[in-house]
């Protein structure tokens, strides 16, 4: 097997500013108050990720997921350490990241298909299968301004999953479709990860991380505190007690 992604001792450092206009700075300054804050939003995080394995990241919200993926997807440099990445990286940081709110969902395509290493030939024959999946051709020349969330999200995703890539980044994927559309981005994941593709799957569901995945990297406030097996992982986060009736899915498991 060779190796996918290396991520080593990377740290990522956000300032945080408490003022925003210059009367609430002039008063920070004049009570001797701090006017920003530094912190560390990944925090020395290092690990391997072989060919093929399929990555369950988890974590509360604001534990620097999403900047996690925004590093190894080269969207944003670490401020410490290096991460290598071998082939092609196609991936969601953001459903509909990317997409130009006065473009159609057809310009959207090509641009985003450009955007994630795509060429026109290649666009062109994936062209129907992109739409087919989404399914919103009639919307297809309607501006994307004028999408729901969740049409958004179809576009975005069903443009990222049919990109020939190496390691696919599906950051919260999940989090705006409808069941029906949930169930078919797993299955067309499970198909892309037949294929060898190396899979990084944020999620807050621990049955979809359960059926997807192979490994689990758990990370608190920055930090990578848990490296291994998915059902200890989720144990660790103690993702599997008591679960809200409401945020249960009978396929997905319980959201927290
Ligand atoms: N561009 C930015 N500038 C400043 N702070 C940021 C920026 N991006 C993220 N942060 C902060 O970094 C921390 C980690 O954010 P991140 O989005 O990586 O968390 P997450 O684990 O993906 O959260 P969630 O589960 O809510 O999506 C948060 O405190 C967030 O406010």
């Amino acid at each position: 097997m060779s190796v996918s992604i290396e991520v080593d001792h990377v740290s990522k450092q956000f300032t945080m500013a408490y003022s925003r206009t210059l009367k609430s700075m002039a008063v920070a300054r004049a009570r001797g108050l701090p006017l920003r804050e530094q912190f560390l939003a990944v925090k020395d995080v290092s690990f391997t990720v072989e060919q093929g394995e399929s990555i369950g990241l988890m974590g509360l919200n604001g534990s620097g997921k999403s900047t996690l993926l925004k590093v190894i997807n080269g969207v944003m440099r670490p401020d410490a350490g290096r991460v290598l990445t071998r082939g092609r990286i196609a991936g969601l940081i953001a459903t509909g990241a990317g997409f130009h709110p006065q473009l159609t969902g057809r310009e959207n395509l090509y641009l985003n298909g450009a955007i994630l290493g795509m060429g026109e030939k290649e666009i062109n024959s994936k062209f129907d299968a992109i739409v087919d999946f989404a399914d919103i051709g009639k919307f297809m020349d309607t501006p994307v301004s004028h999408y729901s969330s969740g049409m958004y999200a179809r576009l975005g995703f069903s443009i990222a999953i049919h990109v020939d890539a190496d390691v696919f980044l599906a950051d919260e994927v999940l989090a705006v479709g409808d069941r029906p559309f949930k169930r078919k981005c797993m299955e067309k994941m499970q198909e892309v990860r037949q294929q060898g593709t190396t899979i990084f799957y944020v999620s807050h569901a621990a049955a979809s991380v359960r059926a997807m995945c192979d490994r689990v990297l758990v990370l608190e406030k920055g930090e990578l505190t848990f490296d291994g097996d998915v059902d200890e992982g989720i144990r660790h986060l103690h993702y599997d007690d008591a679960p809200d009736e409401e945020n249960v899915d009978e396929e997905l498991g319980a959201d927290v």
